[in-house]
């Protein structure tokens, strides 16, 4: 175990790549470098609100004893040996070129070993302007931070792909934030989060020297990236091999994702991990009432591009943007076209592997897919509770054919009486799903065992976030204590007081149900 301030930091990615030295936390634009150097701008009085301690042991980090550490959480303090720097980055966002981003809020400080040689990027969101912050303050509010800092580790405890977070520190400075654009700014409490990931590399990184046309300069973020984080890809056809498995990581993502009913809300392609992590919590969601056209982020009601059901296929259009990038490094970009075509193919059989794993279902057979689809139509139409209306699939009872009763078991997943054409597609759903369930040829036990490993119970519903935020704000941490203990037992009965779906004054209020983007 060793301190936050003692240790050794690695520095590779500024000591391999050309950066701006400088300093400087003026706005620009900085073609040819992967980063500017940035400091974080000191707060007045950083507060330790939450401290990960699972992950501080996984990472060999020691308990803070001294507000020195505290200091390091919350950007007043450098330790000797770290190099913060900016990265510059570019993006697709809403399906428009937007050019050069790069990290406006973010500032990595160093890399830390792990004792299993792992390599962890510390990075402080919301630590103060860099090179890269346009017109933007580079802070975060309390608000934004707590949900980042909790539903990333909430992610983790579900074994969905994340970026995590290290701890949650409230800086003592208020920040300006007009919450719902209706030009009445206010201030809130600004915090800060430490995340922590191998890499925060996205797509957007490799899109910026490509789009600059800095050939050399991709190459070797691409050469680097593949040796250091994708080590088991070797040969002449690394390149294309690499593209395959970061295509095939995305579709795990969004499979998972669409498992538990995650909406992200901004999958721009600055918001899209290279390792195939969920990066930047921002207006996210899990979906209450089962609706594949929801999307959480009030920025993108017109078209709704990032809404539950799509995302899926914004990720194949996003890698798209990667292959675009990349095939500046093919001789002809045949077999780059031929992959990412592949991609809804690939997704597919995932995506059927996990609804029998929800369904509890032995193997997934051709039949199946038929009986996938009623169940799509099935929560389409009903709009149950997702995650309810799954737990009580894999409590009802085999032998139960009474309509009466099947109905009254799933009542509890309803968002106001179902009319009747939804009735009789439950009935004759569990009809058939009764009927399929009788040939598996594993137990009902295991069957069931499946169903309970894969359905969470738990998740973080944005009005409990949005309660805890209040209670905090008061200085109340009572429901943010007890979420924190919750999320990290997803699958378990243990937590019911938070097995309830929303309740009907959240659908309409800001911040329980629909969110603005960058807070
Ligand atoms: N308050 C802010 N100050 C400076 N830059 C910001 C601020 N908020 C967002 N940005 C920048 O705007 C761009 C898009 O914002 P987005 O909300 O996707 O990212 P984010 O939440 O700040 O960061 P990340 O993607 O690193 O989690 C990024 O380049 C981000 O750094």
């Amino acid at each position: 175990m060793q301190s936050l301030l003692s240790k050794e930091y690695k520095n590779e990615f500024v000591n391999t790549f050309e950066g701006d030295e400088s300093g400087s936390l003026k706005p620009r634009q900085t073609p040819g470098m992967f980063y500017s150097k940035a400091k974080p701008t000191p707060v007045k009085s950083p507060e330790l609100l939450a401290w990960s301690e699972e992950l501080a042991k996984e990472l060999g980090i020691q308990k803070l004893t001294d507000q020195a550490e505290i200091d390091v959480l919350g950007g007043n303090k450098v330790a000797d040996t770290m190099q913060p720097y900016a990265a510059c980055y570019a993006g697709h966002q809403f399906g428009n070129w937007a050019g050069q981003l790069g990290d406006g809020r973010a500032i990595t400080l160093g890399e830390w070993e792990a004792p299993d040689g792992q390599s962890w990027e510390l990075q402080l969101k919301g630590a103060g302007p860099t090179a890269y912050s346009r017109r933007a303050d580079g802070r975060a509010v309390l608000r934004s931070s707590v949900r980042e800092y909790l539903m990333s580790e909430a992610m983790h405890y579900l074994d969905i792909p994340t970026t995590r977070a290290l701890s949650l520190v409230k800086t003592g400075d208020q920040v300006v934030r007009d919450m719902f654009y209706n030009g009445n700014p206010e201030y809130e409490p600004g915090a800060i989060v430490m995340r922590v990931a191998p890499t925060f590399l996205r797509f957007g990184s490799f899109e910026m020297p490509a789009a600059r046309q800095e050939i050399d300069n991709l190459r070797q973020l691409v050469d680097w990236t593949i040796s250091r984080y994708y080590p088991h890809i070797q040969g002449e056809d690394r390149v294309m091999t690499w593209f395959k498995e970061i295509l095939d990581r995305t579709a795990e993502l969004m499979v998972e994702w669409m498992r538990v009913g995650f909406v992200h809300g901004v999958m721009n392609t600055d918001n899209m991990s290279i390792l195939g992590l969920t990066i930047d919590y921002g207006p996210f969601s899990f979906l209450d009432d089962y609706d594949p056209m929801f999307t959480p982020n009030t920025t993108d009601l017109p078209g709704r591009r990032y809404a539950f059901g799509r995302q899926p296929s914004v990720a194949q259009w996003n890698l798209g943007c990667l292959a675009s990038a990349i095939a500046a490094l093919f001789p002809n970009t045949q077999q780059l076209v031929a992959e990412l075509e592949g991609y809804e193919t690939v997704f597919t059989l995932k995506y059927r592997q996990m609804m029998g794993n929800k369904l509890g279902l032995d193997e997934v057979r051709e039949e199946d897919e038929a009986l996938i689809t009623q169940l799509e139509t099935l929560l389409a139409t009903v709009k149950p509770d997702m995650t309810i209306f799954y737990q009580l699939l894999g409590d009802l009872p085999q032998e139960e054919r009474d309509s009466q009763k099947i109905f009254s078991h799933f009542q509890e997943s309803f968002y106001g009486e179902p009319a009747e054409k939804a009735k009789t597609l439950l009935l004759d759903f569990i009809k058939a799903y009764s009927a399929r369930i009788e040939t598996n040829t594993t137990s009902r036990e295991e069957s069931q065992q499946l169903m309970r490993k894969t359905n969470p119970r738990i998740i973080l519903r944005n009005y409990m976030l949005h309660e805890a935020i209040e209670g905090l704000t008061k200085g109340d941490d009572q429901l943010f204590n007890k979420l924190q203990k919750a999320m990290k037992q997803p699958y378990s009965r243990d937590f019911d007081e938070f097995f309830k779906k929303r309740p009907d004054w959240a659908s309409q209020k800001a911040g329980c149900s629909m969110l603005s983007c960058s807070s």
